[in-house]
C-alpha cells in the first residue's frame, strides 16, 4: 500500500519546529557509547570505583572542544572506561531510549563498539546482554523499537576484527549487522574487505562510516569492496560528481550527522553544511545525532538547528528526511508501513 504525499503548500513555515519535533522518525547513526552524558560518566565512575582524569562534570564538559575526529575519539574512549558491568550498558542505553522517545524516535539502530570494552577486559557477553535487555525494555515500556549494529574499530587490525567477529558469533541473533567506525584517515574500507565478505556470508546487514574525514574514494570502496547498504556520513561525496550520480541513482542512504560535522570541524558552521544540496541532488539523506552527549544535542536538536541554519529546508524536506529514515532502516516492512502512515498523518 502506498501513502499519499501531503500538500506542503498548505503548511505555514511557523509550524516547522513543531513538525520537526513531532514527526515520527528513526535514528540510524547513533553510537551508544556516544550517548554517555558527563553526569552518567561520573555516576558510573563512582559506582565502579573508576578514577577519572577530570575533577567534575563541568571540567569534563569543558574538554569537549574538538579540532577533528581523533581529538574527539581520544576523549570518547576515555569516557567509555566507566562501563564495566551489564547494568552499566543497560543504564546507558535506557537513558538514550528515554531521550529518543521524547524526540518521537519510533525506531533506533544502535552502534556499539565491542573492542572498546573487550580490550579493557569487559566481555562481549556483558556488553551484548546489557544492551539487549535495554532494547527489550525500551520496546515494552516506551514503544521504541531498536536493532543493534556491531562496529569494528578501523584503527585496529583486520586480525582483531576477525577475533571480534568470532567472539560475537554465539550472540549472532542479538545484532542485525556490522559497521566500521573510529579514525577514518589512513584506515580505508579495503583493510576490512575479507571481514565484510565473511559478514555477508553470515547474512549480516552491512554499513560503514565513509566520507566523514576520508575522501570520496573511501565511499566508492565501501560500496564496491565492502558492499555496504548504507553509508554513515558520506558528506564528502560532493567532491566526486560521478559518485553523487551513483548514490542518487541507487538511492544509497547517507546517515548524515550535522551537529557532529560542525563539532568535528568537517564544516565550519551549520549554515555551510551540504545537507540541503545533497537532498536537492536527490540523495537519500537522513538526519542523525552520532554521539549526542558530545556534540550538543539529540536528533531533534539536529533537525531544529539544521533547519534554522539552512533556509532551503522546509516542510517538504522535513517530511522527506523522516520518510528516508523509515525507508532506510532495517526494521520489518510492516512496521515501516505503519510509521509511513503515522508520518503522513502528522503532515496532513
Ligand atoms: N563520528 C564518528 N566517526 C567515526 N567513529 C566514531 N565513533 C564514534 N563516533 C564516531
Ligand atoms: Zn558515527
Amino acid at each position: 500500500m502506498t501513502t499519499a504525499t501531503p500538500d506542503f503548500s498548505k503548511i505555514p513555515r511557523e509550524r516547522l519546529p513543531e513538525l520537526l519535533r513531532t514527526m515520527p522518525k528513526t535514528e540510524l547513526h547513533l553510537h551508544i557509547e556516544g550517548s554517555l552524558e558527563p553526569e552518567l560518566i561520573f555516576q558510573l565512575a563512582q559506582r565502579n570505583g573508576v578514577k577519572l582524569a577530570y575533577p567534575s562534570v563541568e571540567a569534563l564538559r569543558k574538554a569537549y572542544a574538538f579540532t577533528d575526529l581523533q581529538s574527539f575519539l581520544d576523549i570518547y574512549y576515555a569516557g567509555a572506561s566507566v562501563l564495566l558491568k551489564e547494568e552499566d550498558f543497560f543504564d546507558m542505553a535506557m537513558a538514550y531510549f528515554r531521550r529518543a522517545k521524547a524526540d518521537n524516535v519510533v525506531h533506533a539502530e544502535l552502534f556499539f563498539d565491542p573492542q572498546t570494552h573487550t580490550e579493557r577486559g569487559v566481555s562481549f557477553e556483558t556488553v551484548v546482554k546489557g544492551l539487549t535487555r535495554a532494547c527489550e525494555t525500551a520496546k515494552r515500556e516506551l514503544g521504541v523499537s531498536s536493532l543493534l549494529i556491531m562496529c569494528f574499530l578501523r584503527h585496529l587490525s583486520e586480525e582483531a576484527a576477525f577475533a571480534t567477529l568470532e567472539d560475537a558469533l554465539p550472540w549472532r541473533s542479538h545484532f542485525v549487522g556490522v559497521g566500521l567506525d573510529s579514525g577514518e584517515r589512513g584506515n580505508p574500507p579495503e583493510k576490512f574487505a575479507r571481514v565484510y565478505a565473511k559478514c555477508r556470508e553470515l547474512g549480516l546487514r552491512l554499513v560503514a562510516h565513509a566520507g566523514e574525514e576520508g575522501p570520496a574514494e573511501y565511499i566508492w570502496n565501501a560500496l564496491d569492496v565492502l558492499k555496504v547498504e548504507r553509508i554513515d556520513h558520506g558528506v564528502r561525496c560532493v567532491e566526486d560528481p560521478k559518485l553523487v550520480q551513483r548514490l542518487a541513482a541507487e538511492q544509497v542512504p547517507l546517515t548524515v550527522c550535522p551537529l557532529s560535522n560542525v563539532k568535528l570541524c568537517v564544516f565550519k558552521t551549520l549554515d555551510q553544511h551540504n545537507l540541503a544540496s545533497l537532498l536537492d541532488a536527490g540523495l537519500c539523506v537522513t538526519v542523525n545525532s552520532d554521539d549526542p552527549a558530545y556534540f550538543g544535542g539529540y536528533i531533534n536538536q539536529n533537525f531544529l538547528e539544521t533547519f534554522d541554519s539552512l533556509p532551503a529546508l522546509g516542510a517538504r524536506e522535513a517530511y522527506q528526511l523522516a520518510l528516508n529514515s523509515i525507508d532506510a532502516s532495517f526494521a520489518p516492512a510492516v512496521d515501516k508501513q505503519a510509521w509511513r502512515q503515522q508520518l503522513a498523518g502528522v503532515f496532513s
